[in-house]
């Protein structure tokens, strides 16, 4: 088969994973990956009745930058495509400027997408991209998660993320656009080895010697999202046996985590923690593994905004109050997974707060142990307050007037309560 029809093939079965397909975006930076798939996916989205939108995120951070998002808008006149340039303004200038910057530009094109009703959004990830992420990972010891494959459809944020080029080298895509005259923009920080990700690009090519390719280190990335799978189903099955949702709480039977490997026992208490901190906290393995072990001796440890203790053959981990935020309107989400079910009608919202019950709430609620929930879950648990008088803690009292509901799904199946 030829370039063009691999490329081609690509972006076909890309649009195939995808049936109901009306609308979709493709995020063009204006680099060769992204402006070939510009270009071949244009004509097979048009054969399948599916309407074409473009996006360029500015980010602001580049002489030239501005220029490059317009060169892309030319391109996409002549295909009769919509575009849009995208600005980033948000840089506060701390942490990660390439891990912000990437952040960033999925929450452009996301809401980006929503404002035009796109179902999915392409992106220009290649083989090389995917190769260069394992060394990446490698570099940092990942485990199984981090060495998994990028996938070719992945939702998120209610947008199916397609990655049609993952199997195609970013030299046949250049190649091909080369020999349409098709131009496209060098990014310069591509060749700034200050970057982890050029300094990678670099040694894969010292690694040739060794026999380490681009190709070996996908390959490897595909075993690894297989293993992933394999070590998900574990977890759940072990979740369904032994792990209870309480009050926004986390129940877990500690004979039967201790009985589990130690790669499923952790992959369980990390989803835990992750449901119940927000995915963003997952903790590191070394704490991760300190924390269970320090859990065990029964006292309360804090582990990524998460409280944790082993009591009476359970294990429990709960949100840690300090780490909950301060309350807000009732109607508005609380801690990233509260919310009042039905929202108080308006007459009665006024001046009502949703937030942890806390010390001060738990005093007044002297039938809290008939809930068998220990005490540290119950002061992170949700309570409605006007000014500082407690109305209602639907955790202690599910009769009361106000119930809470969780947002939040578990990962996992879980044990009925
Ligand atoms: N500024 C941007 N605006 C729109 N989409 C972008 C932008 N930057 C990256 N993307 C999208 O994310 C994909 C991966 O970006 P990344 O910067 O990791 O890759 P790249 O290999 O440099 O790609 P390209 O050659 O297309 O810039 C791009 O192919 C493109 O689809």
């Amino acid at each position: 088969m030829s370039a063009t029809d691999d490329i081609l093939a690509a972006a076909f079965r890309c649009l195939e994973a995808e049936p109901s397909l009306r609308g979709l975006g493709l995020a063009v930076s204006g680099g060769g990956d992204s402006m070939a798939l510009l270009h071949a996916m244009a004509g097979p989205a048009r054969e399948r009745g599916i309407a074409i939108r473009v996006a360029t995120v500015d980010h602001g951070l580049r002489d030239g930058a501005r220029a490059e998002a317009e060169r892309v808008a030319r391109d996409c006149a002549a295909l009769g495509l919509p575009h849009e340039i995208l600005d980033w303004t948000g840089w506060e200038g701390r942490g990660n400027l390439q891990d912000a910057a990437r952040q960033a530009r999925r929450a452009l094109l996301a809401e980006w997408a929503g404002r035009h009703g796109l179902e999915a959004v392409a992106l220009g990830h290649t083989l090389d991209d995917q190769a260069e992420t394992v060394l990446m990972r490698l570099a940092r010891g990942s485990g199984v998660d981090g060495l998994s494959a990028m996938s070719a459809l992945r939702r998120e944020d209610g947008i199916a993320w397609l990655r049609p080029f993952l199997g195609l080298r970013r030299e046949t895509l250049r190649a091909w656009l080369s020999e349409r005259n098709l131009g496209w923009d060098e990014d310069p920080s591509n060749a700034d080895p200050r970057f982890q990700r050029v300094r990678a690009r670099t040694a894969l090519q010292e690694l040739a010697p060794l026999g380490i390719a681009a190709q070996g280190l996908a390959d490897t990335a595909q075993r690894m999202t297989m293993a992933r799978e394999a070590l998900e189903a574990l977890a759940a099955d072990l979740s369904g046996r032994a792990l209870r949702l309480r009050a926004g709480a986390v129940e877990i039977d500690a004979a039967l985590l201790a009985r589990a490997p130690e790669e499923t026992r952790l992959r369980l208490v990390s989803a835990a923690i992750g449901w119940i901190a927000g995915r963003a906290y997952r903790p590191r393995l070394a704490s991760l593994q300190a924390g269970l072990q320090g859990a065990g001796q029964g006292r309360w440890r804090s582990l990524s905004g998460v409280m944790l203790a082993e009591r009476g053959g359970r294990l429990w981990l709960c949100r840690e109050p300090g780490r909950a935020g301060g309350p807000v309107a009732a109607d508005a989400l609380w801690d990233g997974r509260w919310r009042l079910d039905p929202p108080p009608a308006e007459a009665e919202a006024g001046g009502l707060r949703l937030g942890a019950l806390g010390a001060a709430g738990l005093a007044g609620l002297p039938g809290w142990r008939d809930t068998g929930l220990p005490r540290q879950a119950l002061l992170a648990s949700p309570a409605l307050w006007r000014d500082d008088a407690l109305l209602a803690a639907p955790c202690v009292d599910p009769a009361g007037p106000f119930a809470a509901r969780i947002v939040a799904e578990f990962p996992y199946p879980t044990l009925p309560h």
